[in-house]
């Protein structure tokens, strides 16, 4: 029996605007049980997701190799759908390593790290689902370049709200131009977060994690969560909040107990109605089990 598992990225945190991303420990799960006549899919997702050879891991799967034989495959996943915790990344990578897994293994992570952003656009949620981990990347259309970082020995307080908010419809909302002067800012912002990831100086990480000039604040209207969850923790003297990914989820960095804290203090005094998660960093990425 062949077993897959792929954990969910939390992308940008903040300034790193589809070059940073984290794993955190939600996981799906591809369960191979045997060839069938044709493609069939049991998950836990509903009608709206296909079930058959249409669904997007073996699609995948397809793309990176066309002449697989048809498989009869189980998903279970905790990844919620659309929300900002990468699940389109996670299921890339798992068609795509199902099809590198059923074709005997002949692509490298390097290739299946390239083909994967190739499909997703940009590497922050494949690359930390593959590496696992946090993941600074690069891709410029025909090469990606991933460096992987200390795993930060910090907990996610994952804030998911109960709609979804397609990636496509948030990357709608960010303007198509930057001022020059606000790129230079923005920039010095994300390349000190990554100094400060890299040498583990959280408390200058989880204050620039607040300063992004990139596509926060055109996307703030939608998930109106993350003013009341960022000020929520200010209150509690906390930094370290920001939109996770394309969004709704927001996510703030930090202790455990501080995050603890921060989530008593958001159900008894806001009005949000979403799921809370307190997740620590998933340091694997993809799991290949054959049994
Ligand atoms: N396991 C899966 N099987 C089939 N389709 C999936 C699966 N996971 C995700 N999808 C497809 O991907 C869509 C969500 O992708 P989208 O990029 O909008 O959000 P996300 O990946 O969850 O969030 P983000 O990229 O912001 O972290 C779903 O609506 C569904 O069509
Ligand atoms: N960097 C991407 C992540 C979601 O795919 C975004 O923010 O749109």
């Amino acid at each position: 029996m062949l077993t897959i598992s792929v954990p969910a990225t939390s992308a940008n945190l903040g300034p790193g605007f589809d070059s940073i991303g984290l794993a955190l420990d939600l996981q799906l799960t591809l369960t191979v049980l045997g060839p069938s006549q044709t493609w069939q899919v049991d998950h836990p997702y509903g009608p709206h997701v296909p079930s058959d050879a249409r669904n997007l891991m073996i699609k995948t799967a397809l793309s990176l190799v066309p002449n697989l034989q048809p498989q009869h495959v189980q998903v279970t996943s905790d990844i919620p759908l659309a929300r900002g915790l990468g699940s389109s990344s996670t299921a890339i990578v798992a068609g795509l390593v199902l099809a590198n897994e059923l074709a005997k293994a002949p692509f490298t992570k390097q290739e299946l790290l390239l083909k994967a952003t190739e499909l997703e656009g940009h590497p922050d949620n494949v690359a930390p689902a593959i590496l696992g981990g946090l993941v600074v990347a690069t891709y410029d259309h025909d090469q990606v370049q991933a460096v992987s970082l200390p795993a930060p020995d910090l907990y996610a307080s994952v804030y998911v709200p109960n709609e979804e908010l397609l990636t496509s419809a948030s990357r709608e909302a960010l303007p198509s131009d930057l001022p020059f002067k606000q790129a230079i800012a923005g920039s010095s912002v994300g390349n000190t977060l990554v100094a400060a990831l890299a040498t583990q100086n959280w408390p200058v990480a989880l204050q620039l994690v607040e300063q992004d000039q990139f596509h926060e604040q055109y996307r703030a209207k939608l998930v109106p969560a993350l003013a009341t969850i960022r000020q929520t923790a200010h209150d509690l003297g906390l930094v370290g909040t920001y939109l996770s990914g394309a969004g709704p989820t927001v996510v703030t960095l930090g202790q455990k107990a501080d995050l603890e804290r921060l989530q008593q203090q958001l159900k008894l005094n806001t009005s949000l109605t979403g799921q809370y998660q307190l997740l620590p960093v998933d340091a694997t990425g993809i799991n290949v089990h054959k049994s």
